[in-house]
């Protein structure tokens, strides 16, 4: 009943010698003995169990794929986030070494029924996938099963595939060259050819996909070559390289301004000091915070040691990658999730051997294998995608903090606008504090313009463009400048509505409106990925006047173009960036000048530098705004400092233009002025008014049922329980349904707890946990998520 904790198998002879801690092998498990993939973590003699022990079935590996810091890392992980201790594991490892089980069935009998004979359709064994098969069908199949007929096996499957390619090999001496030579037919042109290449080329190892375009050769001729014993042919192992469309050019350090150098030397001090420091590096816009993170990466590979530096959602930011790459070429490794798995799984065995010594990535590329560290960079570090929403839900900075003490080093948070949580932890002397409050280029920030759109409306037949907005496009235009437009998505998407009835298209599974998107011409859930054609009449009273709500990033840019004929315009969101590499394109031509005016979604808001840009404009500043999220405030201003910082970072003056329906919000009036610090005690005010983080933590608790009577049961019991558990203290918030009660036909409920000293909370937490893999059985599903970033 209780799975969370290690088993014990037998060992037989033959694997002895080949197994060791931190490798994964495959082991039955449960009633079935269904295979799984199980990890080891320690090897011992004499078990003290009595009975008869199952053994190991095989060692999937020929070295550990975790050291002794990871599995103490899982250890810790897991009661930190009330996670499973072998989720942990998995999560450490790229996908391609995690284990995909294949369900099958096997065919035990002749004798069964025409609906088993036609899944079968002949053959022994069929794959398996209960969702697929009809449900008149799974019951004969699940009737042959009852009746022995029929029998489930399960295998477990490594999808980790080194990639192999052909290398050829001269094997020619000087004389045996001659001798050959001499022996050709003199039309043999393309032997000659073969023969000089090989001459020039003695014993080197070449790919022969390279060889043929050397040569112009084809494959054949280089077959006739290995017949004849001038050259051999063999397999090899070749990384799948994720770096081969980068624009790479070396760079070399530039000379720091004061702020980044006092910067760059106190990290490295305490590096050389081997302290697990946390620094907070506040950063205004374009102060150079990325040439920090480099120099103090130059430093740790001086000392001989190595570095790890994750971003946001790095995919979105191949400009950084770049940089990292063209100042430390080939000892970078970039880990994210724009790569194939088989590029991922690369670029670990490349950490893992010590051939890559900086890692950059995002939220998991903070498990990567290196050894010796020697500082963890995280920028950005108030991004939201650091944390992870689904188990193990761990936060990449409390990870990064955690391998800091292992490996004795510091940890560089970096940020314009960090979270409040680590601009208070700061303020305690928790972390320590640098600041660069200039820009590199020496100019002020840009000067930012709040235009109040209730008053706009009436006058313009523009929806989404107010007139000081029109007027500094083109007057930026003119002065041939570029323009970068944000269309802000947060909270808010485009649904359909009948102008008749009202009536709304929602999704069949879960409570939300379904989202218009035009290039796939469909309706779609964002929850569960249901997806249907854009209805022609309404379905409710079918009426003809269907009207399609908010605006989309298409819309604008169809707007943009009637007003500006001659601008030239790149649009990026989800849709026009869903191919692999897409991103990257967009923002190369954009670098490029081939377009004047970016327009995009909150993608576009951070990390890009293009010292042409001199406009930033923001369409709709306040939709995250009305979110019944305590952090709204803070992610609104966050986001209008970043996007405001994209303009005038070269020797150009920026300017920055804000549309919102609510000018006199604190958030917006901050960032007009792009303060930090006041907004920074501002919004503590409130938090602490709140009773919310960073003065109290949070943990969110939420149950889940297809049967919503269930969910709000169970969420009934465990708050009735965890009252138990705390002291005055102590607020609980719920239990309420959750902002979208049902999801994939699940609805949900939720409580939350806000505390500061509990001392009996994680004890009782441990025993939910637990206990919801009994619940799991009757079809409940229970989460824990300790401070949640998304609070509806
Ligand atoms: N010491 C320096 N000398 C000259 N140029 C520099 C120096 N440091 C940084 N730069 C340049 O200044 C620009 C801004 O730097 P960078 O992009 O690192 O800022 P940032 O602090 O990361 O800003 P943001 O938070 O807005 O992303 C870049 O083009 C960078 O190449
Ligand atoms: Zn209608
Ligand atoms: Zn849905």
């Amino acid at each position: 009943m209780q799975t969370d904790k290690p088993f014990t198998y037998k060992v037989d002879e033959h694997l002895r010698n080949r197994i060791s801690i931190g490798m994964r092998v495959i082991v039955p498990f449960g009633k079935g003995d269904r295979l799984i993939q199980g990890f080891v973590v320690r090897i011992f003699d004499n078990p003290k169990y009595q009975g008869q022990l199952k053994k190991i079935i095989s060692v999937i590996d020929l070295a550990p794929v975790l050291n002794q810091e990871c599995l103490k890392l899982a250890e810790w992980m897991a009661q930190e986030t009330f996670s499973f201790r072998i989720t942990c594991m998995q999560a450490m490892l790229p996908s391609a070494m995690r284990a995909q089980y294949q369900k099958k069935l096997v065919l035990l009998s002749n004798d069964i029924n025409k609906d088993v004979k036609s899944f079968f359709s002949g053959e022994g064994e069929k794959d398996f996938d209960e969702q697929k098969i009809p449900t008149r069908i799974l019951g004969q199949l699940i009737k042959a099963r009852q009746q022995n007929k029929v029998e489930i096996r399960y295998t477990v499957k490594d999808k980790a595939r080194v990639k192999k390619i052909i290398a050829i090999k001269s094997i020619l001496t000087e004389a045996s060259v001659v001798k050959e030579r001499a022996l050709l037919r003199a039309n043999a042109d393309n032997l000659k050819k073969l023969l000089k290449f090989l001459e020039s080329h003695p014993n080197e190892m070449m790919p022969q996909r390279k060889v043929e375009k050397a040569t112009n050769l084809s494959s054949n001729v280089l077959r006739t070559g290995e017949k004849k014993g001038w050259l051999t042919r063999e397999k090899i192992e070749e990384y799948r390289d994720p770096r081969k469309n980068l624009n790479i050019t070396r760079t070399l350090p530039k000379m720091l301004t004061s702020q980044q150098n006092q910067a760059v030397e106190t990290v490295v001090s305490e590096m050389k000091r081997e302290k697990a420091t946390t620094f907070l590096l506040q950063g205004v816009t374009g102060s150079g915070k990325t040439e920090v993170y480099l120099q103090v990466i130059a430093n740790a590979l001086t000392n001989k040691k190595t570095a790890l530096m994750l971003v946001p959602e790095i995919a979105l930011t191949p400009q950084m990658v770049e940089r990292v790459t063209s100042r430390f070429g080939k000892k970078v490794a970039l880990l994210h999730s724009g790569l194939s798995s088989g590029e991922r799984f690369d670029e670990w065995r490349r950490i893992e051997k010590n051939e890559a010594q900086v890692v950059v990535g995002a939220r998991s590329a903070v498990f990567a294998p290196l050894k010796n560290i020697g500082v963890i960079i995280i920028d950005e570090e108030h991004e939201a995608s650091y944390k992870q929403d689904n188990m193990p839900r761990y936060h990449a900075r409390d990870i990064a903090k955690w391998r800091a003490k292992y490996h004795h080093c510091p940890v560089l948070l970096g940020s314009a606008t960090p979270s409040l949580e680590s601009r208070a932890r700061a303020q305690k002397g928790v972390y320590r504090w640098l600041h660069m409050d200039t820009r590199v280029n020496q100019q002020p920030l840009p000067q930012v313009t709040v235009i109040d759109m209730r008053r706009e409306a009436h006058f313009s037949n523009n929806m989404n463009f107010s007139k000081a907005m029109l007027t500094n496009i083109q007057q930026t235009l003119e002065r041939d400048e570029q323009i970068i437009l944000m269309l802000n998505r947060r909270g808010y998407s485009s649904f359909m509505m009948c102008r008749d009835c009202g009536f709304v298209l929602k999704c069949p599974n879960c409570d939300i409106s379904l989202t218009l998107h035009m290039d796939t011409h469909s309706m779609k859930c964002h929850y569960c990925g249901h997806e249907e054609p854009i209805p022609r009449s309404c379905p409710s009273c079918n009426g003809s006047r269907i009207r399609y709500y908010g605006t989309g990033t298409q819309q604008v840019e169809t707007e943009l173009k009637k007003i500006f004929k001659q601008a030239k315009i790149l649009r990026m969101d989800v849709d026009t960036t869903r191919r692999k590499g897409a991103h990257k394109r967009i923002l190369d031509k954009f670098g490029q000048h081939e377009a004047d005016i970016l327009l995009g979604t909150q993608m576009i808001a951070k990390g890009l530098d293009y010292p042409n840009v001199t406009l930033v404009g923001v369409l709709n500043a306040d939709t995250a705004l009305g979110m019944a999220d305590f952090r709204a405030s803070e992610k609104t201003f966050q986001l209008l400092t970043q996007v405001s910082g994209r303009a005038g970072r070269a020797d150009k003056m920026g300017k920055v233009i804000i549309q919102t329906y609510n000018p006199d919000h604190y958030a917006i009036k901050l960032a007009k002025e792009q303060n930090y610090e006041l907004f920074f005690r501002k919004e503590m005010s409130i938090r602490h008014q709140g009773v919310y983080p960073p003065y109290y933590y949070t943990v969110q608790i939420t149950a889940s049922s297809r049967d919503e009577d269930q969910a709000a049961k169970k969420m009934y019991q465990i708050y009735g329980e965890i009252k138990k558990h705390l002291s005055q203290q102590a607020v609980v918030l719920g239990p309420t349904p959750q902002a979208v009660a049902r999801i994939n036909n699940r609805y949900f409920y939720q409580i939350i707890v806000k505390y500061k000293h509990e001392n009996k909370l994680f004890a009782y937490l441990d025993e939910v946990l637990h206990k919801s893999q009994k619940d799991e059985r009757d079809g409940i599903k229970i989460m824990i998520d300790r401070e949640p970033l998304n609070f509806v």
